[in-house]
């Protein structure tokens, strides 16, 4: 079985967690869009959609889901996003499509948040994936120094505007062992956006795809 197919399971194994007549909340990526395939199926059962990021509005939009705009509502149930790496305390790094801000936006609106994974982005320590860090553009230099002090060697990712208009600064070579700790203490740098360390706000429920099905952690 191939990664995209064990991304798919997982997935599609989040549909029946999607709580009907509501709005849902629908992250970004790769997994993602096999959740929003999965969700065009129910979409006369559901009110709509809110989005993190432009690509996923357009894929929600093309399929006729509706996308409601997030200031519009008060909260909603359930968020539904993949990660690039999460640990055993569900404290994720997100950011690879660099849509971190919105997601958690969105994320931090949820009552709850369900992780679509393969199995290949679960991990003991997170940082073998590098950090991303969304910067205000003329910051980058300053922010750069600043991740150098933490410990991480900063890397402007190349061609990158996020859809608020900001760069990504890959942080390298973090063994992020206090994840509830360092995302605080990037978000305390002068012209951090944000980070992609979702561990104040971790992940209630993970759906892990492989080759032996779907492993739902709670
Ligand atoms: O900015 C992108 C998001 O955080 C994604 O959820 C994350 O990068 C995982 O993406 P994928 O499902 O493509 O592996």
């Amino acid at each position: 079985m191939t990664q995209d197919e064990m991304k798919k399971n997982a997935a599609w194994a989040a549909l029946q967690y999607v709580p009907r007549n509501t709005v849902v909340g629908v992250g970004t990526g790769s997994t993602v869009n096999h959740f929003i395939d999965a969700l065009a199926s129910i979409k006369h059962e559901i009110k709509g959609a809110v989005s993190s990021s432009v690509q996923s509005t357009e894929k929600l939009q093309a399929l006729g889901i509706a996308v409601l705009d997030l200031n519009s509502i008060d909260s909603f149930s359930v968020y539904v996003d993949g990660a690039d790496e999460i640990n055993q305390h569900k404290h994720m790094i997100k950011g690879g499509g660099a849509a971190l801000t919105r997601e958690k936006i969105v994320a931090a609106v949820a009552e709850q948040f369900i992780c679509i994974v393969d199995q290949s982005k679960q991990v003991d320590v997170l940082g073998k994936f590098p950090l991303p860090v969304e910067v205000i553009p003329m910051a980058s230099a300053y922010v750069a120094r600043q991740l150098t002090k933490l410990g991480g060697r900063p890397v402007l990712r190349q061609g990158v505007i996020t859809d608020n208009g900001n760069v990504i600064i890959d942080v390298h070579d973090l063994a992020i062992t206090a994840p509830v700790k360092l995302e605080q203490q990037i978000n305390n740098i002068v012209g951090v956006v944000c980070n992609g360390i979702f561990a104040n706000r971790a992940a209630d429920m993970v759906l892990v795809g492989s080759a032996d099905g779907t492993q739902v952690i709670k």
